[in-house]
Order: C-alpha cells, then structure tokens, then sequence
C-alpha cells in the first residue's frame, strides 16, 4: 500500500491509527499529519518522526483524507478543506473516523461528488487489532472502498455495512474496549478486595482477558458455549454468574449500549453537544 494518507487531528484515536499503520510496515513518507495543538502536532512529530504540516501541504498528494476530529470540530475542518484549491492529480477519498456524522454532512460540504467514506474504528487500532466498520458515501466507487478496506486491514479487522447501522456499530465496537477497560479494572479492585496484592490481581485480570478474547476469537466456539465451558455444575463460576445475574449484569449491557446508540444518533442532529454531559454521565471514551 503505497497511497499517502493524511490524517486531520492526531488525538487518541488519530495517534492510534498514525502508530498502527507504522507498525504495520506504512513508511512514515506516506502520512502526513495536520493536528491543531502546537504541543499535540510536537509531540507527535517528536514521537513519530512523521511530517506534521498544514492541510493544504498534507492533503496535496494525499490519496486518503482520515478526519479524526471530535464531532464539534467537524464543521471547522470542512470549513478549511472546502477553501483548498483542488489542483490534486490523484482522486482523493475523505475518511471520516467521526461518531455519529453522517457521511451526507460530508459530501454536502466538500466539492459535488467528492467519495466519502464512514468508518467506526476503535482503540486497538494501536495494537493492530481494531475493529474498523465502513460504510460507503454515495460517491464512493468499489475500488475506493477496496482501497481504504485494504488500508484498514494492516490494522485490524474490516467489515462493511449499510450506514443506518453505524450508531450501533459506535455502541458495540467503537465504544466496546472502555466496556472491557471498565471489567479490568473492576475485576483489579475486587481481587485486592480479596488479599491480593494490586499488582497480582492485575497481572491475574490482564491476562484472563486476553485469554479469553482469543478463546472468543480463534476456537470457531460460541460465547455462550465458552461461558457454559468454565461453568462447572454447583462450582465457583455459577456462584459468581448468580451474582452478575442478580446484579442486572445483561440489562446494564443492554441499557449502556443503547444510551450510547442514542448519544450518536443525538450526535448526528447536534454535534455542538460533544463535550456536555448527556446520557452517559459525562464520562468520555
Ligand atoms: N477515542 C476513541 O476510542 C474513538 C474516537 N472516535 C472518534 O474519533 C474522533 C476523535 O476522537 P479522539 O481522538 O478521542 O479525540 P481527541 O480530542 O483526543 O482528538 C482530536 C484532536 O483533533 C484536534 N483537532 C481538532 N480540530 C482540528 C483541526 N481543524 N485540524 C487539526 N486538528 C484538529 C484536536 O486538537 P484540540 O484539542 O486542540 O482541538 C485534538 O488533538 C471523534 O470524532 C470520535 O468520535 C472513533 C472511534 C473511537
Ligand atoms: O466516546 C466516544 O464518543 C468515542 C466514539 C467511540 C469511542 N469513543
């Protein structure tokens, strides 16, 4: 892969894709990074080598356009992209990393016809083990789609749905690691709790974790036959799954992740509310 992509706000999750596609062998001639805090842009130029420029110079030869700008600084980057020149030889694709913009507000802003294409990543991007779902602008050929779905896959897994779904998405995969974050660090707490000392219980809930999601994701078995595998009758594991049950352990999963389908889908009317508490209580991912 040797198209050169850009990428517009080098935050959490800019940083994450900038470090995955580094690690995953992009040489770093072919990003550019455009990152509005002079200590962020210096950070990221000291940590990463890269080109950290202005827009036009990074979107110049730029095949691929990532925005990773938080919702509210949307309409500040579509501001700036719609005053460059388009003197670009190559067709650019704008990738947009933004929860619950619609593509539409995209392809609305820049140039009549310009491919745009949504993607919910998430965090492990920065191990190369994202979760990247596309869905497709109406301009966007086939072979644009390949290219950024082939882009994404040096980073993770790719999967490509119909974009009413995308608040969804957010609420399972683009949110899904602070929910696992939030079992680690619970399970850390409980286990000193117990007498373990901190840095057992953490070692202890690392490494369960990743076990398990490699049980989930290389034996072809189901979650809830994994469940019911470590669950022996009358032991340990059905004493413990009594007390989540109680405890309303699916019916929290099932009301957190519809608040979260619902801050994105009230992200996409009102995207000047990001940064004020809604109905996730103001923690932020
Ligand atoms: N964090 C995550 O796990 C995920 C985030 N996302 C999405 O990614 C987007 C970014 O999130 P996240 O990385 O967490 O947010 P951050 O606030 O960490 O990063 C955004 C960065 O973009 C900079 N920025 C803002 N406007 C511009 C601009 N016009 N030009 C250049 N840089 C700019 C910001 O600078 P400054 O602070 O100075 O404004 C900031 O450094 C959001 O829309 C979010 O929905 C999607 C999936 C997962
Ligand atoms: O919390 C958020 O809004 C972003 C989108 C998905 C993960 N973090």
């Amino acid at each position: 892969m040797s198209e050169r992509v850009a990428i517009i706000g080098a935050g959490k999750i800019g940083e994450a894709l900038l470090a995955g596609l580094l690690a995953s062998g992009k040489p770093t001639r072919d990003l550019a990074i455009v990152e509005h805090s002079a200590v962020r842009a210096a950070e990221i130029a000291d940590e990463y080598k890269v080109l950290v420029t202005d827009l036009a110079t990074a979107v110049e030869h730029a095949r691929i356009v990532v925005v990773a700008v938080k919702p509210d600084g949307v309409d500040g980057v579509l501001a700036a992209l719609g005053k460059l020149e388009d003197n670009n030889d190559v067709e650019r694709v704008t990738v947009t990393l933004v929860a619950g913009i619609p593509a539409a507000k995209f392809e609305n802003a820049l140039p009549a016809g310009s491919p745009v294409i949504r993607v919910m990543s998430n965090m492990p991007l920065l191990v190369n083990e994202a979760m990247s779902v596309l869905s497709t602008g109406r301009y966007a050929t086939a072979e644009q789609v390949q290219t950024v779905s082939a882009l994404l896959a040096t980073v993770g897994k790719v999967m490509v749905v119909p974009e009413n779904l995308m608040d969804a998405v957010t609420a399972i995969s683009g949110s899904g690691p602070a929910y696992v974050f939030l079992l680690a660090e619970t399970m850390i707490d409980a286990g000193v709790a117990l007498g373990l000392t901190r840095a057992q219980a953490a070692a202890m809930a690392k490494q369960t974790i990743r076990g398990a999601g490699v049980m989930l994701t290389d034996t072809g078995m189901t979650a809830t036959d994994l469940r019911a595998a470590v669950t022996s009758p009358a032991g340990t594991t059905a004493a413990a799954i009594t007390e989540l049950e109680r405890g309303g352990v699916r019916s929290a999963m099932y009301a957190a992740t519809a608040a979260a389908a619902g801050r994105s889908a009230q992200l996409s009317r009102r995207p000047e509310l990001e940064g004020s508490a809604g109905n996730d209580g103001g923690f932020r991912g």
